[in-house]
């Protein structure tokens, strides 16, 4: 495998930023959305990047790119149009231990970005390793069309369920099965995708007798 996928939780925690340009933008752009608190360090940002700052937990630095920005954060971005700097953040952020992007060469990452869909809590991520990230716009794109009715709506309900089944039974066989029946139970996936109340409650409650105990 070439790149390890893994779902961060960046909420609260601060991640840097080098540059104020479009790719900038679209970068703090998604990890504001995941909950990022945002350093930026760049001479100028678009105006886009000046509204977010109004609006979210940003820092923004228009001075020149010292080591020291990048203490206090989980991870950093290189998003500049200028490659020796991008390669010096990454320089900076591999000595220190923190994943680092690279938006103008995958060589120098540690971590790239994927194409998302985003149905929180169903999050999928597409990457082509960097080679072909069009494509992965394009897969996107594919997937989300696929992507079962009601999907969201089920994993919600199995969200609420969870603590439930887990008291009910001890046995991670008979789980594995009721969570594979719930998820293919036709009539409750018809309920949940007409946001039927009652007759989602029935069902649920005639799988707990049927596939759990
Ligand atoms: C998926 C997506 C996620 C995101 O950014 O959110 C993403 N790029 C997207 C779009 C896109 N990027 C580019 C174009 C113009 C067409 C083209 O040149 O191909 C378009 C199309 C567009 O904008 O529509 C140009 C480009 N991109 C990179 C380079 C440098 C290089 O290849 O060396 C260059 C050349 C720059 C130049 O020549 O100037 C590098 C990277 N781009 C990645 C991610 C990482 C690999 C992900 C993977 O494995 O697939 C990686 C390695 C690093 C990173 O950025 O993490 C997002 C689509 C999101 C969506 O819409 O859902
Ligand atoms: N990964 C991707 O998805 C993707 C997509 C398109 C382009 N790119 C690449 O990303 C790079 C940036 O593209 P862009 O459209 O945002 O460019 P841009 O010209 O809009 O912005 C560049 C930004 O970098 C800042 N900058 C330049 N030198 C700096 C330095 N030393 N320190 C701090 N900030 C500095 C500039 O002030 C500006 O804000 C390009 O090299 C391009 O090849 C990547």
């Amino acid at each position: 495998m070439d790149y390890f996928p893994l779902f961060c939780d960046l909420k609260g925690k601060r991640c840097l930023i080098v540059g104020g340009g479009q790719v900038a933008t679209h970068k703090a752009r998604g990890l504001l959305l995941a909950g990022a608190t945002l350093r930026l360090v760049a001479p100028s940002i678009t105006s886009e990047l000046e509204l977010l700052c109004a609006e979210h937990d940003i820092e923004w630095l228009p001075v020149p790119l010292i080591k020291q920005h990048l203490t206090g954060c989980w991870l950093a971005i290189a998003a500049t149009n200028d490659a020796a700097a991008n390669r010096l953040v990454s320089q900076w952020a591999t000595a220190e231990q923190k994943f680092c992007n690279c938006v103008d060469d995958p060589s120098c990452a540690s971590f790239i970005t994927p194409a998302i869909i985003d149905c929180s809590p169903v999050i999928i991520a597409v990457s082509c390793g960097g080679h072909a990230p069009v494509y992965s716009k394009i897969l996107k794109q594919h997937l989300s069309e696929q992507l079962p009715a009601g999907m969201r709506e089920m994993v919600l309900l199995a969200g609420v369920l969870r603590e439930r089944v887990n008291q009910s039974c001890d046995s991670r066989e008979r789980k594995r099965a009721f969570w594979t029946m719930f998820f293919h139970h036709a009539p409750l996936r018809q309920a949940v995708s007409e946001n039927n109340t009652d007759e989602i409650h029935q069902q649920v409650e005639s799988l707990f007798q049927n596939a759990l105990f």
